[in-house]
């Protein structure tokens, strides 16, 4: 068995890359999604689940996973809403419209309409734990038995989140049936640590440790496009990441106290109106700058993504750009070295445009 306990989501990665390209007792798998170099039965332990984004240099990413938490938060198995934050989603699933194994209806509801009513999933565990703190009952089961008869279909890695409280502290265990390290593992550690950190709140308990097993972890060999998939550069991908040595250690701002739920509605809205076409779309004047900074952040990514699909050169400056630049003044400067990432920086004007900012 492969366990690693870790302060940060950077250090549980290099611990997981280290055992997939050169640990004992791996396994060569074969599956339809590409070969890979699995780890069976694994557990990781992220100490501090705030420190849930890379700060690396190839692994760097917030606007993906931020994107794949609204949509779970949101209910939604629409391919459409994901693939504005993962492209390769419709690929990766083979379905150009619905996602049926989303996570989102399965916790909230369709359309976290369930949710809405209080009478999901995600209601249920809350109640559990407000009537007995040392509940062992308070999970939400995702990956169902009738998943496994779809022959194609897409079928949920994640099999359970459970949430306990310890010690006044709200912990987290999910339990993964398959996940790809290298694209999957980041993702999916980043959303599920902000769904125990809006229990946590709800439920007014201090943030415990993460817990994260796994059946399959395992690492693609790189391959190129086929007709049936997108190209793989994991493994190199990892050597890339590993070459790079440690990491700076910097966690998320803390979720402001109280239920967050109103301020979730908001940004939920919010990031509606941006993805489908309102750019300018600000938040509400009272909304704390942590949920704040989601918007904002929807919005830079909107204006790249708009610039990518005209195919404009990053390296030159324009109006959007100095729009960007403009934005990144008032949010948390922990989410610069993502925005930075988006950028072809190296050469001036934009390299000047960026590096002034105060
Ligand atoms: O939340 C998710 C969803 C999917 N996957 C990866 C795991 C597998 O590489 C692939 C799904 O393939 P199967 O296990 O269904 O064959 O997607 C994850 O890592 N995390």
């Amino acid at each position: 068995m492969f366990h690693a306990s870790e302060d940060s989501l950077d250090d549980l990665m290099r611990a997981v890359f280290k055992q997939l390209l050169n640990g004992r007792g791996n396994f060569q798998v074969e599956s339809s999604k590409g070969n890979s170099t699995e780890a069976f039965g694994a557990l990781l332990e992220l100490k501090n689940p705030r420190a849930r984004l890379s700060r690396s240099f190839s692994k760097a990413k917030a606007f993906s996973p931020l994107g794949e938490l609204f949509w779970y938060l949101s209910g939604s198995d629409s391919v459409d809403f994901i693939k504005h934050y993962i492209p390769n989603y419709p690929k990766m699933i083979k379905d150009e419209v619905k996602a049926s194994g989303a996570y989102g209806p399965r916790i909230f509801g369709e359309n976290a309409q369930a949710k809405l009513d209080g009478v999901s999933e995600w209601d249920r565990v809350i109640r559990t734990l407000r009537e007995r703190e040392g509940s062992r009952n308070a999970l939400v089961q995702i990956y169902d038995n009738s998943d496994a008869k779809p022959k194609n279909g897409d079928k949920p890695c994640t099999c359970t989140i459970q949430f306990a409280v310890r010690n006044k502290q709200l912990f987290m265990h999910t339990h993964m049936r398959s996940n790809d390290a290298f694209f999957g593992l980041p993702h999916d550690i980043f959303a599920f640590t902000m769904l125990q950190e809006i229990a946590a709140r709800e439920l007014g308990f201090g943030l415990g440790r993460y817990t994260h097993s796994v059946t399959s972890l395992h690492l693609y060999h790189d391959c190129t496009a086929t007709e049936d998939r997108p190209a793989n550069i994991s493994t190199s991908g990892a050597k890339a990441y590993y070459r790079e040595g440690f990491h700076d250690f910097s966690p998320m701002p803390e979720m402001p106290l109280g239920s967050p739920w109103s301020s979730i509605e908001h940004v939920k809205a919010a990031e509606q109106k941006i993805r489908t076409g309102n750019i300018d779309h600000t938040a509400p004047a009272d909304l704390d700058p942590y949920w704040r900074d989601f918007i904002e952040l929807f919005r830079i990514h909107k204006i790249f993504e708009e610039m990518r699909k005209r195919g404009d050169d990053l390296s030159t400056e324009r109006s959007e750009l100095r729009k960007v630049v403009k934005m990144m003044r008032d949010i948390s400067p922990t989410y610069r070295i993502y925005i930075l990432g988006r950028l072809d920086k190296k050469q001036s004007p934009v390299r000047d445009l960026f590096e002034n900012l105060s």
